[in-house]
């Protein structure tokens, strides 16, 4: 049964090291989840999403840094016996054995418990009580995610990992599976899930810690991330020098505002400007040759503070 709320962080991850081959994808990673919410960790691809969640599953050993799940520390070797059962996990794989029908794979890990949630309404939930009788093999990519949900939560833990868990679902299963989490949540489960869907964040999260190449970047509410004003200038063409962009509108405006310039936009955060602020703001892009193409005053979405965070661009995959 879920823990009864408390301040006490349901995890607790400090200094989270981890390299492959040499190369350093999660860079002294620290965050908490507080019991009884849902923690999102938002990032791009290659991010160190998974590498994360799963040294905090105990699936993979941190080079370095401390993890704490429940109150108990996650050692070398993993999770002490007594925590396994009190944690649901589903991978992003699924991570489910192939042969087996779905419904034996549900009522298999059910039997692990001593208190289930009862199968059949897990599979009813999730839409896939139809192919209950099918081997996992056959199942399509959605409804093994789902079936790896069901796992997950078959056991009434009182925190669970969630790596991506509407990847690859169609609209309609995706909405059935926020709902079955937010129930989660009702019912005090404290959940730890990996997205980098906006949406997922913003409409389950109580809590976003925006990750980029292996660091916390940003974190707080959906509300504390997304509540300023921007005015966002786009520009008719690549700027070579955007520490100058900075500094020239920093020249005019003084600290009125958090400046972040790139090579393609500028971005100004803090307020809606006044005329007179808009001129200043004109001028000092035409100083420094700024061309523009745009100007929008706008309330950020999570996704303007990720992609503001995180860049607008791909990046090519760093050699170590
Ligand atoms: N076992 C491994 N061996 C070598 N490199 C790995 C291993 N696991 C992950 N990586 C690399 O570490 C980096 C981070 O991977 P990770 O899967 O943690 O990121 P992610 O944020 O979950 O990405 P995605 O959103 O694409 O799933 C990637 O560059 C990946 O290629």
């Amino acid at each position: 049964m879920p823990a009864p709320a408390s301040d006490q962080p349901a995890l607790r991850a400090r200094e989270l090291r981890k390299s492959y081959g040499g190369r350093d994808v999660v860079r002294g990673l620290s965050f908490s989840a507080l019991p009884g919410a849902v923690t999102a960790i938002l990032g791009p691809n290659g991010a160190g999403k998974t590498t994360t969640i799963e040294c905090c599953e105990g699936l993979r050993r941190p080079d370095a840094g401390t993890i704490e799940v429940l109150g108990e520390s996650v050692g070398p070797r993993g999770y002490p016996l007594g925590l396994r059962h009190r944690v649901g996990v589903m991978l992003q794989d699924g991570g489910l054995p192939m042969a087996p029908k779905a419904g034996s794979v549900l009522q298999h890990f059910a039997r692990l418990h001593d208190e289930p949630a009862r199968p059949e309404e897990l599979l009813e939930r999730l839409g896939i009580t139809a192919v209950a009788g099918t081997s996992v093999r056959r199942l399509s990519g959605g409804q093994r995610q789902r079936l790896a949900l069901a796992t997950a939560l078959i056991g009434r833990p009182e925190l669970v990992f969630l790596d991506e868990p509407s990847a690859g679902l169609d609209p309609q299963s995706r909405l059935a599976t926020w709902d079955l989490l937010r129930e989660q949540r009702t019912a005090g489960v404290t959940m730890l899930l990996t997205t980098h869907l906006m949406s997922e964040a913003e409409e389950l999260a109580d809590h976003v810690v925006i990750v980029d190449d292996g660091a916390v970047v940003a974190e707080g509410t959906p509300a504390e991330l997304t509540g300023e004003d921007e005015v966002r200038v786009t520009a008719a063409a690549d700027h070579p020098d955007p520490a100058g962009v900075v500094a020239a509108l920093s020249a005019r405006l003084g600290d009125s505002f958090t400046i972040v310039a790139r090579a393609d936009h500028v971005a100004l955060l803090g307020g809606t400007p006044d005329a007179r602020t808009l001129g200043a703001i004109g001028s000092a892009l035409d100083e420094v040759g700024y061309g523009t193409a745009s100007v929008v005053s706008h309330r950020r979405s999570l996704e303007d503070v990720f992609l503001e965070l995180t860049g607008r661009r791909l990046r090519e995959e760093s050699t170590p």
